[in-house]
């Protein structure tokens, strides 16, 4: 059974436009991605306290990939979702984080192109 302190953040479809890719026009243009990122952390004290010193602030976490995103350049989807899954894993709190980016308009014949990434904490 899942522990019932055990909150889960979602942050959904965070749309930012970087450059990914390695043909010449995504070298050359910046390109939509988005981004969706959970974290599992236990959020008693927070629930409890409602105190923000006791959360894991998904703001901060948010400006962090942002800045991350639009500040680089990326040639691969793995190394771009493994950087923002590092961000999303560097809080001591995360027990679990997964980090899925897309490229919507990567693939001429498809809505889009995805790839997920996920950390456990070590026991
Ligand atoms: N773990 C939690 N983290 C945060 C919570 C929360 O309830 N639990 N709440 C907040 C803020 O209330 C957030 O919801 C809104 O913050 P803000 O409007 O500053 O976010 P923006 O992305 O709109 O920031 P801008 O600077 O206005 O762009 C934060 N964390």
């Amino acid at each position: 059974m899942m522990n019932p302190e055990l909150a889960i953040i979602r942050i959904k479809n965070l749309r930012l436009r970087t450059f990914i890719g390695i043909k010449d026009e995504e070298i050359n243009n910046r390109q939509d991605v988005i981004i969706n990122v959970t974290m599992h952390y236990y959020a008693e004290k927070a629930r409890k306290t409602d105190d923000m010193e006791h959360a894991l602030n998904y703001r901060t976490i948010t400006k962090a990939i942002i800045t991350l995103v639009e500040d680089n350049r990326f040639s691969l989807l793995e190394h771009l979702t493994g950087k923002i899954l590092e961000i999303a894993s560097e809080h001591p709190w995360v027990e679990y984080a997964t980090v899925e980016v897309d490229k919507p308009h990567a693939l001429r014949f498809a809505d889009s192109v995805s790839l997920q990434l996920s950390w456990q904490r070590p026991e």
